[in-house]
């Protein structure tokens, strides 16, 4: 069997090493024009449907040396396309085809969606990307799993065939076969079956039982039958994964963003995808999984990141968090907006410098108050009502100096002066329009207007409220004294993550105005210097895949000869840049699909901001409300969505725990049920014979205690969990005295040992897991028992608790 793959695999890891080799010729012969430093990719095209777009070189790459700019532009995009097409390959070819299908005879019709690999009855082969045979027919050699003919490979049981005859799961390294796992499908297997449900259950659990690394892998070969049907749920409409830890929540929902760009690749490619993650240690985590599923079309970040422009790293108390995250602060900010309209509580001298020199105009508090309401009156967000309030005032200041100096003295005196008797005032509307244009020009009427009715940024409206106890005082009168107070803050230091949602809700009610637009410009700007960066970076790499090849190593390269923001200017005109990269930039942008993972942990601002940013309600939601820690995070997915789609959304649960074995469970679910007894513990689909232990804690022990425990599982990874509030007393010892160990702020989980909070290990897992003092991280927090749920839940392997005395 293993030769046949072989003969198999030999046939498709060509094309792929074909294309591969051709994208990096191309990329080489282009490169004569491309500068030498380093970008980010944005999204990449299909492959598989779009594979015959990688075979025609662009026009103009065989003569480099004449290209006129129309010329210079195709060939930039090939370069783009090429490089981009270079880096997925190289991203896919570990485990490039991992499954096999083979059908009763007449069991299936090869596919009328480029199923069958041979078309008819033959095996079908199941692979990350699909690849076709260009020399016959397209013929399908490999399958992309996302495709419906792929199907059968998730779904397929001894139950329930589908006309399958057998599974066959194939792993490889690098481009050998290793090991295969077949699963016939018939009434025999269907009998024997001891788990059921499972699909290709040696495989899965192989992959459940290998050790970790510090970076979640993709489960694309061993997706079971209730992730597929979560996986290719339909795009539209809100979709609320609720499932206990280890459930692959967070696998399903990146494996649902490749789906949905494979399957929605037109509007999703010009909309993007956002997934949002709880910090930035999770994102790292999680970040290889999208790129070995060839696709890097998506743009992930934390709430922090939702807001272009700033770096919100700022940390915060947790009940101060929770004040900012409660819908009440949008009445408070739109109140903060509207105290910055000032009313003056007497006349305001304004005294003119060029419109008529020295004469002093008086600016009354009732003229404001009207100005004031007309602005408000026309619904237009404050920086735009401000031209409202601006006319209104400067028509009164024009009139006011009219009557001053353009009335007649003698209209009514029949024996005065020559013009006499006639009309009292001198001037007509054009010469109020010409005193209307200089008063604007007046310095002190331009700051007048500013103090009255400033411009403000989003940034200056929230820092400057939290650094008032006066504007707080005015704005929050629906918190109490000492929830305003907590909010209190020095405005140098920058936003926390909580502050965000505030931005964004600032944002809308200042409206975008010239500034805001001159920002998103230089964003965009930055984002076209970042690709260009990335592409030529790429270019560079390219030449590694065929360093023996001394003729291409005398090529000038172009990076020697542009740099990367003369590039991205070049690319000003066409667009080049993703609809991510746009997205990343753009505060307005509505995504086309949203993924929300840890969703319990958002906040009701939290969610207006999503909201916003997904006015299709298009999204995946996936969380456990058992897992909440934050205080402003929900209990009740039902309370988050009624505001947004009344009862309209789909629930769908996870049950399985594919992460923990059982032995540690059964510790997890005594304090599942102290959270609450209705809950139920997601099932353990694997026992591993080791039970957790329990020990006193010493601290002196501690660092003998965690050698131990590394060593136990060899290569694996071990988390030792603790109290935030110990985290600087228990975490130095060890870091003095266990090597490879790592702790801090966004730790890299790529070492041995990483020391962690419990905030900080949210969504992470480990082979082996130390908690340490249980009751001091359920004292921390009125969440606390979520807390320890978390923690307790981490581990693949091995389980210890050490309990303070
Ligand atoms: N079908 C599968 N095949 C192989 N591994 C799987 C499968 N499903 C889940 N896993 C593995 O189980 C572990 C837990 O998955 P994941 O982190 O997605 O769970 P989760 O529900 O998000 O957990 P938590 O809520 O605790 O963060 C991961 O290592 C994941 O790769």
């Amino acid at each position: 069997m293993s030769a046949e793959y072989n003969k198999r695999a030999a046939q498709a890891a060509p094309h792929v090493g074909n294309y591969r080799a051709r994208g990096s010729r191309i990329v080489k012969q282009l490169r004569g024009d491309f500068p030498r430093a380093g970008v980010r990719l944005g999204s990449l095209p299909a492959f598989g449907r779009d594979a015959r777009a990688v075979r025609t070189p662009p026009r103009g790459a065989a003569a480099p040396d004449r290209w006129d700019p129309q010329a210079r532009t195709e060939r930039d995009s090939g370069v783009a396309l090429y490089t981009d097409q270079v880096a997925q390959y190289g991203a896919v070819e570990a485990g490039l085809c991992f499954g096999r299908l083979d059908f009763e005879e007449g069991g299936d019709d090869g596919g009328d969606d480029g199923g069958g690999s041979d078309g008819g009855d033959g095996p079908r082969y199941v692979g990350r990307i699909g690849i076709f045979d260009e020399e016959h027919d397209h013929r399908s050699l490999l399958v992309d799993w996302r495709a419906p003919a792929a199907r059968p490979f998730y779904l397929a049981t001894a139950a329930s065939p589908d006309g399958v005859r057998r599974r066959r799961h194939i792993r490889t390294r690098r481009r050998t076969v290793v090991a295969l796992d077949d699963e016939v499908l018939d009434l025999e297997a269907a009998r024997e079956s001891v788990h059921e449900g499972l699909t290709g259950e040696a495989a899965l659990l192989s992959a459940l039982s290998a050790s970790r690394t510090g970076r979640m892998r993709d489960i694309v070969e061993t997706i079971q039958a209730e992730q597929d049907r979560i996986i290719r749920a339909p795009l539209d409409g809100v979709l609320v994964v609720q499932g206990g830890p280890g459930t692959g929540k967070t696998a399903v929902a990146l494996h649902r963003a490749a789906y949905l760009l494979y399957t929605h690749r037109r509007e999703l490619s010009t909309r993007a995808v956002l997934i949002v993650g709880p910090n930035e240690t999770f994102l790292r985590y999680i970040g290889q999984v999208l790129p070995s599923l060839a696709e890097t079309g998506v743009l992930l970040g934390t709430l922090g990141d939702l807001f272009p422009g700033v770096i919100a790293r700022r940390q915060e108390p947790a009940a101060v968090a929770e004040i900012k995250g409660r819908p009440v602060m949008a009445e408070v900010l739109a109140a903060a907006v509207r105290d910055r309209q000032r009313l003056p509580d007497e006349p305001l001298p304004i005294t003119l410098e060029t419109a008529a020199q020295g004469e002093t105009l008086y600016l009354r508090p009732a003229t404001v108050r009207a100005a004031r309401e007309r602005a408000r009156r026309s619904d237009r967000p404050h920086n735009l009502a401000r031209a409202i309030f601006d006319t209104e005032i400067v028509h009164a200041l024009a009139t006011q100096l009219a009557e001053t100096i353009g009335t007649d003295p003698y209209a009514d005196d029949p024996l005065g002066g020559d013009d006499a008797p006639g009309d009292g005032f001198l001037f007509d509307e054009s010469d109020l329009a010409e005193i209307r244009r200089e008063l604007r020009k007046e310095p002190e009427v331009l700051g007048t207007l500013d103090w009255l009715w400033p411009i403000l940024t989003p940034q200056q409206l929230v820092a400057g409220l939290f650094a008032s106890g006066k504007r707080l005082d005015a704005a929050a009168g629906l918190l109490t004294g000492s929830e305003r107070a907590a909010l209190r803050r020095d405005p140098a230091g920058g936003f926390t993550p909580a502050d965000v949602p505030l931005l964004d809700e600032a944002a809308e009610l200042l409206g975008e105005d010239e500034a805001s637009k001159a920002a998103l410009a230089e964003r965009l700007r930055q984002a076209r210097v970042a690709y260009a960066e990335g592409a030529l970076e790429i270019a560079r790499g390219s030449v590694s895949i065929d360093a023996e090849d001394e003729v291409e190593n005398e090529i000038l390269s172009a990076t020697d000869i542009i740099g990367a923001s003369e590039l991205a200017e070049r690319h000003e005109d066409g667009d080049r840049l993703t609809a991510a990269q746009r997205a990343a930039a753009d505060r307005t942008w509505a995504f086309g699909h949203v993924i929300v993972d840890e969703a319990q942990e958002l906040s009701p601002m939290a969610w207006r901001l999503l909201m916003r940013r997904c006015p299709s309600r298009s999204m995946t939601v996936v969380g456990d409300v058992a897992q909440t820690g934050d205080l402003a995070g929900t209990s009740s997915w039902d309370g988050i969505f009624a505001p947004y789609v009344a009862d309209r959304w789909r629930l769908a649960e996870l049950k399985v725990n594919y992460r923990t074995p059982a032995e540690i469970m059964a510790v997890a679910a005594e304090v599942l049920a102290r959270i609450d007894p209705a809950l139920e513990a997601p099932r353990s689909v694997r026992q591993t014979g080791v039970e957790p232990w329990t020990r006193p804690l010493d601290v002196a022990q501690l660092p003998k205690v965690v050698i131990d425990e590394a060593a136990e599982v060899g290569d694996g990874r071990l988390g030792v969990i603790v109290p935030a509030g110990r985290l600087a007393e228990l975490g130095a010892p060890i870091a003095d005295a266990v090597p490879d160990v790592v702790l801090g702020a966004e730790p890299d989980l790529e070492k041995r040992v990483a020391v962690l909070t419990v905030r900080q290990a949210k969504g992470l897992e480990f082979d082996a897991v130390v908690v340490v003092d249980p009751d001091a991280i359920v004292a921390e927090s009125p969440r606390g028992q979520n807390d320890l749920y978390v923690a307790l839940t981490r581990a693949t392997q091995r389980l210890g608790v050490l309990e303070a005395s």
